[in-house]
């Protein structure tokens, strides 16, 4: 532990103990801003290796669930202060591995630390309700118990934050977990759990398990002894580890995909909903699930709206997440890069009008990594694949519209229901949004983008399996109500 250094091997972490995959191969971890730069090796696990790792935590699950909310509650603690004290390195990891920006990559750590103390803090906090009985010499109460091993499986798009907001409250609950991040962001991964390891949690209570998603994700999710599952990522996969879940009568939640709409009335502050058109579409490269991907704006305001967003795309510095002033890096890998420019092509093909970047970065300085300019298109209807479809990437998409209603019809025209914003002063326009609009986060003269880690978080529609992470809403999934009669 200590610095960052490249080209390291990153371990897996089972029982307590850190080890190489009993394949004794390993994948390297390469920097999208530039693929010859190997970050480090992670390990190419076996289902072995996960029998180990799920075994592990099953018997830790034992003693673990009877340490008190406030023993667990410590060790978390203990984890964020050291995160804390690594942000800088695990946030430059973070760069390196997936691109976004090291201030941003630096408040995702943060916001892992912050996480971590929140779900400390639930282990003092109370649980359960008092329920009267029709029996009136009976106390009768509900309590929770932990599910027993959970599995996790994350995405590399925001590869502190997302584990944590999965592990802390598995753990604070009382479940062990086994960890199974994306292979291409697993160094990261690997240095978050090296801080829950170095806070002290006893052994199995947190296993690590890197491997491909076909035969370590989905082997979690199959496996006879791991009691739930949460899953992170795209919706063609959280729906089969949801049916392998499902089909052995595990516990499972799913946060899959958005097509995030952002609906610019006639009366909005149009320099803020530019601002946060570019910010909640274009951070991150566009990879979130809450990116911004469609902006609805009314006529009144549309040429001018219009104007103005170009204005500032253009203006938006692309590179290297490590280098001071870069705004956007590249896109993770390159099967997002090729994804990406074929959704551009799609838009260009189907009619939509380019405004604004549309291919890579003409500079010789960016041509090795899988960089993509900010893209802009105009004339898109709502039928067009760039309307329909996560591209996950810095594209954003103009659709006309001529009233607030029409406006918001729009905006649910979509399988998906994760995140929509507003910008509008008028406060009937405020309620019509909130009241009208199929999604599972309504943000009003905010951008789509960025949750709040003390409130819940998940989609409605196919954006998720209909469940919430974060803030309290979390016992719901990572817990199992216990009623409890009471009779002298
Ligand atoms: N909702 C979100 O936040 C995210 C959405 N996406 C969407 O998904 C698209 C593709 O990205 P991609 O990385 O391929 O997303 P995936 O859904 O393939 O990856 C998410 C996680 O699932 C794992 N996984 C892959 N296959 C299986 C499987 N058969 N069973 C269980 N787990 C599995 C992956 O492992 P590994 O990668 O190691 O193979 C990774 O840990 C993106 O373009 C975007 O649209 C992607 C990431 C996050
Ligand atoms: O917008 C955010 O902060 C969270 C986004 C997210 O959960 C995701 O992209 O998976």
């Amino acid at each position: 532990m200590g610095a960052f250094t490249a080209d390291q091997v990153y371990l897996n972490y089972i029982n307590g103990e850190w080890m190489g995959a009993s394949s004794g191969k390993t994948v390297p971890s390469v920097n999208p801003a530039n693929p010859k730069e190997v970050v480090g090796y992670v390990q190419a696990s076996t289902k072995e290796d996960l029998d180990r790792a799920v075994a592990a935590a099953k018997s830790a699950s034992r003693s673990w669930r009877k340490l008190s909310g406030a023993a667990r509650g410590d060790l978390l603690y203990k984890a964020a202060n050291l995160l804390e004290q690594r942000a800088d390195e695990v946030a430059e990891a973070m760069t390196r591995e997936m691109g976004k920006t090291f201030p941003e990559a630096k408040g995702e750590t943060l916001r892992g630390v912050a996480i971590l103390r929140y779900y400390a803090g639930e282990g003092m906090r109370p649980v359960g309700d008092v329920i009267p009985s029709s029996d009136s010499e009976a106390l009768m109460f509900t309590t929770r118990a932990p599910l027993g091993v959970v599995g996790i499986i994350s995405p590399w798009n925001f590869p502190v934050a997302i584990p944590i907001w999965k592990m802390a409250p598995a753990l604070i609950y009382g479940n062990t977990v086994v960890l199974k991040p994306a292979q291409e962001t697993a160094v990261t991964a690997a240095k978050v759990i090296e801080c829950l390891a170095a806070a002290g949690l006893p052994a199995g209570v947190v296993n690590f398990v890197c491997g491909s998603g076909s035969v370590i994700g989905q082997g979690l999710a199959e496996h006879p002894d791991v009691n739930g599952i949460s899953f992170t990522g795209s919706n063609q996969v959280g729906k089969q580890v949801g049916q392998a879940a499902l089909a052995r009568g595990a516990k499972y939640q799913l946060e899959m995909g958005g097509k995030n709409p952002v609906i610019v009335a006639a009366d909005a502050d149009l320099d803020l909903a530019v601002d946060g058109t570019i910010s909640g579409g274009l951070r991150s490269t566009g990879q979130k699930c809450t990116a911004t991907s469609r902006v609805i704006v009314l006529n009144e305001v549309y040429d001018a709206f219009k104007e103005k967003l170009v204005e500032k795309v253009a203006n938006i510095q692309v590179g290297n997440g490590m280098d001071a002033g870069i705004w956007m890096g590249p896109c993770a890998n390159e099967k997002q890069l090729e994804t990406v420019l074929g959704y551009i092509q799609k838009g260009v093909d189907e009619g939509a009008k380019l405004l604004i970047g549309g291919s890579r970065p003409s500079s010789a300085d960016l041509a090795e990594g899988f960089y993509v300019q900010p893209t802009v298109f105009d004339q898109v209807s709502p039928q067009m694949t760039i309307a329909r479809e996560e591209i996950f990437g810095p594209v954003l998409a103009l659709i006309r519209a001529n009233s607030l209603e029409e406006a918001i019809a729009l905006a649910n025209d979509s399988e998906f229901g994760l995140s929509a914003s507003v910008y509008t002063s008028n406060i009937g326009s405020i309620l019509s949004f909130i009241q009208d609009m199929d999604a599972g986060l309504v943000r009003v003269n905010a951008e789509t983008a960025g949750v709040e880690l003390q409130a819940p978080f998940g989609g409605m529609k196919q954006s998720s399996s209909h469940s919430r992470e974060q803030g309290q809403a979390a016992i719901e999934f990572f817990t199992s109500i216990k009623t409890v009669f009471v009779k002298a």
